[in-house]
């Protein structure tokens, strides 16, 4: 589904992805972890199109894609939930998750504003899609509330729903679980969880590597820009080198 070669992104002359390679089959929920700096949100960013590579490749579901404007790769099916997103204030929860449908039909948003009548009929499409994301999500009882009341961990959903909601295939997560408390962060992973269980191939970026360690089939370690190692969430948390990578930075920190 997913395959990243070689690739190297540096910023001012300093590495952040130094040759990574990665390969993340369909229906996988692949974990990538690593201190504070090791190049995460980078390669997150390369890999859904915020950010281009200097050099290397990133294939996806047989296209070379490292070129493509995120849009683009929004389009063929990989959807995005940044690090420290944040809801739309002042909406409902339903017209925040409609804003993720808006981006992948062919009226878009400004049709939308303008609403003629194909528009007419997209935006009672996207109605549809986000309700049905939504009820992926949990959150239908919450439709027509004010985003801003609900508690983070459900705004975290919304979020989560607002990406569905461009039916992707490949989900781009970067560290959902953040600022989250302990009840929350169980109903989030339960929430990925099942995503999977659709068949979803989702791609998790993570500090934090008990929260990986219950959902990701498999585990990619990052450290100083660079694969230090890979496995299942047992194997990585047994890896001399991951021990110390994240000891290192405890004791730097
Ligand atoms: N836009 C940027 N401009 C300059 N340097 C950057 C930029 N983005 C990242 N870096 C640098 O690249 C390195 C990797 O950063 P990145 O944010 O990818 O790491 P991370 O693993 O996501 O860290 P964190 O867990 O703190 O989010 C860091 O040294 C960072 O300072």
């Amino acid at each position: 589904m997913l395959r990243v070669n070689g690739l190297r992104r540096s910023f001012d002359g300093v590495f952040a992805v130094r040759e990574v390679d990665l390969e993340v089959p369909r229906g996988e929920l692949r974990a990538v972890i690593g201190p504070n700096g090791a190049g995460k949100s980078t390669l997150f960013n390369l890999i859904g199109g915020q950010l281009r590579p200097d050099g290397g490749e990133v294939v996806y579901d047989g296209d070379r894609i490292d070129r493509w404007p995120s849009h683009r790769r929004a389009r063929a099916g990989i959807g995005v939930v940044f690090q420290g997103a944040r809801v739309f204030r002042g909406m409902t929860v339903l017209e925040n998750v409609m804003v993720g449908a808006h981006g992948v039909t062919r009226s878009g948003f400004l049709g939308a504003v303008t609403r003629a009548p194909r528009h007419r009929r997209e935006e009672r499409e996207i109605l549809g899609t986000a309700r049905e994301c939504l009820a992926r999500t949990g959150l239908s009882a919450w439709a027509d509330r004010a985003v801003d009341a609900l508690p983070l961990g459900q705004q975290r959903g919304v979020q989560l729903a607002r990406a569905l909601c461009g039916r992707p295939r490949l989900l781009l997560l970067d560290e959902p679980a953040s600022g989250l408390r302990a009840a929350e962060r169980a109903e989030l992973a339960a929430l990925v969880e099942n995503l999977r269980t659709d068949g979803l191939t989702v791609l998790l970026v993570e500090h934090d590597v008990a929260f990986v360690s219950r959902l990701a089939d498999r585990v990619t370690v990052l450290d100083l820009g660079q694969v230090i190692a890979e496995g299942t969430p047992t194997q990585v948390r047994a890896d001399e080198r991951v021990i110390a990578a994240y000891l290192g930075a405890e004791v730097s920190a």
